[in-house]
């Protein structure tokens, strides 16, 4: 029989904080009951209030903290920490980075693989860094606002300082609001699935400071678009392409499929190890340009790269791995999901003189099956998939291929340990210890390099 909670709604008591789920939640227990509590950090006093008690767990507040934890980051505002933003600024940047190496610890630990994980590289400043903005907007007292969704719920809290992102685009995205807002352009509604602006995405070359205004729309026109780009123009004089991108989904997937360019270029530029690099609005860029290069670069060395090699580069995006490896390895094969982004991969192959890499349009889990089927023997493989990791088809296929190394870059954790334990079994071992690098300072997103070699 169900186990009645120990605790209801309302109710409020002392209790220490034990641990951190992975979402950057406290945890405190009342009989071995786990209830989740935001912005409280592990060892911490603190009076909870039972916000919500769900069947197996419930979730509380901090009505007061009686003792503070030395991990604590007090230089944060309360506003951030209500977003769901950036979920782990509630602690100093030492304990985020142990945190992230234990996460992976603890992961690794629950697949019953042994492997070390060193410290988190972490970066200097670990603010104001993200080169992407995808802000939601919505009607509030009667006007389009700008701003992030609470914590676990699609309210929208008006906010100006988005802690993480580059302040330049923070200061953009408050003067397309008011723009937007001067020409009485109405804010998505999602449930009347109403309104013309969905999301405002802004992108900055951190090396170039090219900026790319997209505004995401429900409706298939920009009432005045022609005013409206009169005005960014004047005001940001950055922005070097201005994209309408058509969303009419009930999704909460942000960009639609259909880009009209609606003033400037099609894409903008920005450097990566002294290479050029086109980005349209619909590819993956890392965001984070500072730690980019150290990520890169760490998988590049860990591969032992020699020249010689033939290389395959799984989720190969606009051909950043790709076309920084270029010059160290024979020739490199990127498989990639959306057209745009192969697009922008060819572009960038030509842009830089590179003629060893080639990008091919498809998925990577039926390309590599069809590479290995037509008898395939690359010598190095990289992927560095999205956070869902590989398929069962892709390990087999990519180990089938006997490599001699295969170098996994993963934004996860969890589907890291989980496909290890595939890779493992399909003849190879781990090389060294599993690398995180915080390529997400202020969030649970976890960054690593784990390199497998053949046994
Ligand atoms: C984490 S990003 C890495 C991109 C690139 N390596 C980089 O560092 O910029 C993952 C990429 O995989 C692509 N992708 C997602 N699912 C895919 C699939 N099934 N097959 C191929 N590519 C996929 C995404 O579009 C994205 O460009």
């Amino acid at each position: 029989m169900k186990k009645k909670a120990p605790v209801v709604k309302n109710q409020e008591f002392d209790a220490t904080v034990i641990d951190l789920t992975y979402e950057g939640n406290g945890v405190v227990k009342v009989d071995d009951f786990p209830i989740f509590v935001a912005n409280a950090v592990p060892g911490e006093e603190i009076r909870v209030g039972i916000t919500k008690v769900a069947g197996t767990y419930a979730f509380g507040r901090v009505i007061k903290t009686l003792k503070e934890s030395a991990d604590r980051n007090k230089d944060v505002d309360v506003a951030t920490l209500t977003t769901g933003i950036a979920p782990l600024a509630h602690l100093n940047y030492d304990a985020q980075l142990r945190f992230k190496q234990n996460q992976i610890q603890e992961l690794f630990k629950k697949q019953h693989v042994d492997v070390e994980v060193s410290e988190t590289l972490g970066m200097e400043n670990p603010t104001g860094y993200r080169n992407k903005a995808q802000i939601p907007t919505r009607e509030l007292r009667g006007e389009l606002t700008t701003g992030f969704f609470r914590r676990g719920s699609h309210n929208l809290m008006p906010i100006e300082d988005f802690y993480i992102q580059d302040p330049e685009i923070d200061k953009a995205i408050v003067v397309i609001r008011d723009i937007l807002r001067k020409y009485h352009i109405p804010a998505y509604n999602e449930f009347e699935h109403t309104g013309v602006i969905r999301n405002i995405m802004v992108r900055r070359g951190y090396y170039s400071h090219e900026m790319m205004v997209v505004l995401v729309t429900r409706s298939k026109k920009v009432p005045g678009a022609e005013m409206i780009v009169a005005d960014i123009r004047e005001a940001l004089p950055e922005v070097k392409s201005i994209i309408q991108n058509v969303n009419q989904e009930k999704t909460n997937v942000i960009l639609g499929e259909k880009n009209n360019t609606l003033w400037g270029k099609d894409v903008i530029t920005d450097t990566l190890f002294g290479k050029k690099f086109v980005i349209g609005p619909n590819s993956f860029y890392q965001v984070n340009p500072q730690t980019t290069e150290t990520l890169y670069q760490l998988a590049a060395d860990k591969a032992g790269l020699t020249g010689d090699e033939e290389v395959i580069d799984a989720y190969s995006g606009i051909g950043t791995i790709s076309l920084t490896i270029a010059d160290r390895v024979k020739s490199v094969l990127g498989v990639e999901v959306v057209p745009g982004a192969v697009d922008d991969a060819k572009r960038n192959a030509d842009i830089n003189g590179v003629n060893n890499a080639k990008f091919e349009l498809g998925k990577a889990e039926e390309k590599m099956v069809e590479w290995h089927e037509a008898g395939m023997r690359p010598d190095v493989i990289f992927v560095d998939p999205p956070r869902k990791g590989l398929t069962p088809e892709l390990i087999d296929a990519a180990t089938g291929m006997e490599p001699e190394k295969f170098v996994y870059i993963s934004c996860n954790p969890a589907t890291l340990a989980r496909d290890t334990v595939q890779i493992l079994e399909n003849g190879y071992h781990i090389q060294g210890p599993v690398q995180p690098i915080d390529q997400f300072p202020q969030t649970t997103h976890i960054e690593s390099v784990t390199v497998f070699v053949k046994d």
